[in-house]
């Protein structure tokens, strides 16, 4: 019989951020990189035994090529997990982590799981599909109110710019933030105790190298840092970009955010597996919610989630100490921080999206990293995790520092 009980995060790493589709892990398999972060987050919890994971469940927004065929359960397997430990490929867009994450704790919190793994991993490098019209039914044609389900992303940001009266401005302000922000985390080493450092090998056919060396030139790099914060950005840099989506829009490559490469994982536990494995919870997980929104303004997401999951925990606003806001763009972040009247002084302190970069469906994971460490060390009872969602959602998690 099930029993109701609380569902704690006890670890929890990510890999840095590649920029897409040529950065540091353009040719990192996906499944490889998740393969790493789990073994990096199992690091973190010496005293478990692996066979006692009963699940691992991973986000990932385009769940195809090298990261299709249920990702999950090859990364686990890559990791070198007992095959005991089973695997779930999980998609809502830019939310599949979060996502996961919620599901490992909906099934510890009715009690018939004990640890599972929640992650998300994502190459834009190596499944180039954005702004890419994949297969759409023809039926979403056929009625005007669904057009917005093709919309690229770029639009939506457009529409929003355009709904909530968001200007070109004020958009390159925030991206500059953004930068500022990520680049002040970086010198001060806020991310250590988050990223986990990842040796990347490149293999290049070389003749000059000989028959012995067999003929390939083998370059390893240790990558420790977000690839996308840029320290020679600036508001006239940023001002003198064209629109990237519409010809008379405001949305740029320099306010939106970056394609990207990435993975996170964190360690979801119950409090029995607390005492059995000795382990210290650094967070738990409260609670999470999903709504939708007109596909073709997905970025207003936030706006419905946010109120939902703060009835939901029986909290409000004033409780958080620090706001994760997905920056999927300048556009609705900041439409979603009027509209709620967030105090952008703990929305996105380390920097978000648009400077670090942006994997899709491992997007949820990484910042939910950023989020319990940087909870921890600054002393925060509380902090938000909410992402916008193509196709039209919005969705919203809260931890509680333990
Ligand atoms: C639910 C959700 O989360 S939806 C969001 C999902 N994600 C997305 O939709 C991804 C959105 N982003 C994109 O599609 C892409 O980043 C784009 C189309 C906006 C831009 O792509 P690219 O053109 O490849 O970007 P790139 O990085 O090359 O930048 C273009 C130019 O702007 C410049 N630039 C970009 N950012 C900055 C900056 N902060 N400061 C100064 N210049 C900049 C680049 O240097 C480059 O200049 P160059 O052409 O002289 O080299």
């Amino acid at each position: 019989m099930s029993t109701l009980q609380q569902a704690y995060i006890v670890a929890a790493t990510r890999s840095p951020i590649g920029k897409a589709p040529r950065g540091v892990f353009a040719h990192t398999r996906p499944d490889d990189l998740l393969a790493k972060v789990i073994r990096g987050l199992l690091a973190q919890a010496p005293g478990l035994d692996p066979a006692a994971i009963e699940d691992c469940i991973v986000g990932c927004a385009i769940p195809e090529g090298p990261q299709g065929f249920n990702v999950a359960r090859i990364g686990a397997l890559l990791a070198g997990l007992p095959v005991s430990v089973a695997g779930v490929t999980v998609n809502r867009f830019c939310a599949s982590g979060l996502t996961a994450i919620a599901m490992a704790a909906d099934r510890i919190r009715v009690g018939e799981a004990d640890v599972i793994i929640a992650a998300g991993t994502e190459s834009m490098s190596q499944v180039p599909v954005m702004g890419v019209n994949t297969s759409f039914s023809p039926e979403i044609f056929a009625r005007d109110e669904n057009l917005g389900i093709a919309y690229g992303m770029g639009l939506t940001a457009e529409q929003v710019a355009e709904r909530w009266k968001v200007s070109r401005e004020d958009q390159d302000a925030f991206a500059l933030r953004s930068h500022e922000r990520a680049l002040a985390a970086q010198r001060s080493g806020e991310f250590s105790d988050e990223i986990l450092p990842i040796e990347v090998v490149r293999r290049t056919p070389d003749p000059a190298l000989g028959a012995d060396a067999g003929g390939i030139q083998e370059r390893r790099r240790t990558v420790e840092l977000d690839e996308g914060p840029r320290a020679d950005t600036s508001i006239q840099a940023l001002s003198r970009l064209r629109p990237a989506f519409a010809a008379r829009g405001s949305v740029t490559a320099g306010n939106s955010s970056q394609m990207s490469d990435g993975a996170g994982a964190l360690l979801v536990v119950s409090e029995r597996a607390l005492k059995t494995h000795g382990l210290q919870p650094i967070a738990r997980f409260v609670s999470f919610a999903v709504k939708g929104v007109p596909p073709e303004i997905m970025g207003i997401g936030p706006r419905e989630a946010i109120p939902q999951v703060l009835r939901q925990a029986g909290l409000s606003l004033g409780n958080m100490g620090w706001i994760e806001l997905n920056e999927a763009f300048a556009a609705q972040a900041l439409a979603v921080i009027r509209e709620l009247g967030l105090d952008p002084e703990i929305v996105n302190p380390l920097g978000g999206a648009i400077a670090l970069g942006h994997p899709l469906g491992a997007t949820g994971a990484i910042r939910a990293a950023t989020l319990v460490h940087g909870l921890r060390r600054r002393k925060l009872d509380y902090g938000m995790l909410t992402m916008c969602v193509g196709t039209g959602m919005g969705a919203a998690g809260i931890f509680q520092r333990m």
